[in-house]
C-alpha cells in the first residue's frame, strides 16, 4: 500500500490490469472469485516481487552451524551464529545492478532469474529445506486482497505518514500507515 501510494502510476497500472482481467463473461461488471484469474496478473506479480525485494518482511535470517564448516573460504566452528542480511542482499548493486535501491518492478518482467542470474538472490521466503512453506499461500492471499482493494479504492499517503520501517517480529511501519482512501464506486473520501 505504501509503494502504491508513492508510485500512483503503478497503482493505476495495477488497477487497469485487475479491471481488465476480472471482467465477467458479459465484458462489464468487473468481478472474479476464480483463483485462476490470479495467474493473469503479470504486473501485480512483478510489483509484489519488487515490494518483497525492497521491504522484505523478514529482513534477516539466523543460522547456527551444526558442525565445523567452511563456507566459501571462511571457516566456522560448530555452534557459530550466522546472520544472513536479507535486506542488504536485496539491495546489493553487485547482485541486482546499479538501480538496486530504486523501485522498479519491471526488473522482474522475466521472473527472478531475469532480474538477476543469482538463483539465491531473492530471499524474502528464504530457500532450501527450511524455506517458507507458506510462500504460495501468501502470494495468493496478497494478490486476492490487492485485487479487491484496487478495484474499489484509490489511495494516497497522508501527510502524517513518517517513513520509519522497523523490524519487530517482521518489518512494519513504526508509526503505522495513514492513508487517504477514495471509494471509487461512490467517490467518497476518508482518512484511515
Ligand atoms: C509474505 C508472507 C510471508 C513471508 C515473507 C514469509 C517468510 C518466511 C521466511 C523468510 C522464513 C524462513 C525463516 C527462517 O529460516 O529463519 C519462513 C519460514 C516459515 N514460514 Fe513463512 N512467510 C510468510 C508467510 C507465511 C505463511 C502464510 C505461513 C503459513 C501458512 C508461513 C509459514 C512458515 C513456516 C511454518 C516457516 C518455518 C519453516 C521451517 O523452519 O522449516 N509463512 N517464512
Amino acid at each position: 500500500m505504501f509503494l502504491l501510494s508513492i508510485y500512483p502510476e503503478w497503482q493505476e497500472k495495477l488497477r487497469e490490469e485487475v479491471l481488465r482481467e476480472c471482467r465477467d463473461d458479459d465484458g462489464d461488471a468487473p468481478y472474479s472469485n476464480n483463483i485462476q484469474v490470479l495467474g493473469k496478473f503479470k504486473l501485480l506479480s512483478m510489483f509484489l516481487l519488487e515490494t518483497l525485494r525492497l521491504y522484505s518482511p523478514v529482513p534477516f535470517l539466523l543460522r547456527k552451524t551444526a558442525s565445523d564448516t567452511t563456507l566459501t573460504n571462511i571457516k566456522f566452528r560448530k555452534g557459530t551464529m550466522i546472520t544472513i542480511p536479507v535486506m542488504m542482499l536485496h539491495r546489493s548493486k553487485e547482485i541486482w545492478g546499479l538501480d538496486a535501491d530504486e523501485f522498479n518492478p519491471m526488473r522482474f518482467e522475466n521472473g527472478v532469474l531475469g532480474a538477476t542470474n543469482n538463483t539465491l538472490a531473492m530471499l524474502a521466503f528464504s530457500c532450501g529445506p527450511r524455506g517458507c512453506p507458506g510462500r504460495n499461500y501468501s502470494m495468493i492471499e496478497v494478490q486476492t486482497v490487492m485485487m479487491m482493494i484496487l478495484r474499489r479504492f484509490s489511495f494516497s499517503l497522508s501527510s502524517q505518514y513518517v517513513h520509519m520501517p522497523r523490524n519487530f517480529i517482521s518489518l512494519a511501519p513504526r508509526y503505522g500507515l495513514p492513508l487517504i482512501v477514495r471509494n471509487l464506486l461512490d467517490g467518497e473520501k476518508s482518512d484511515i
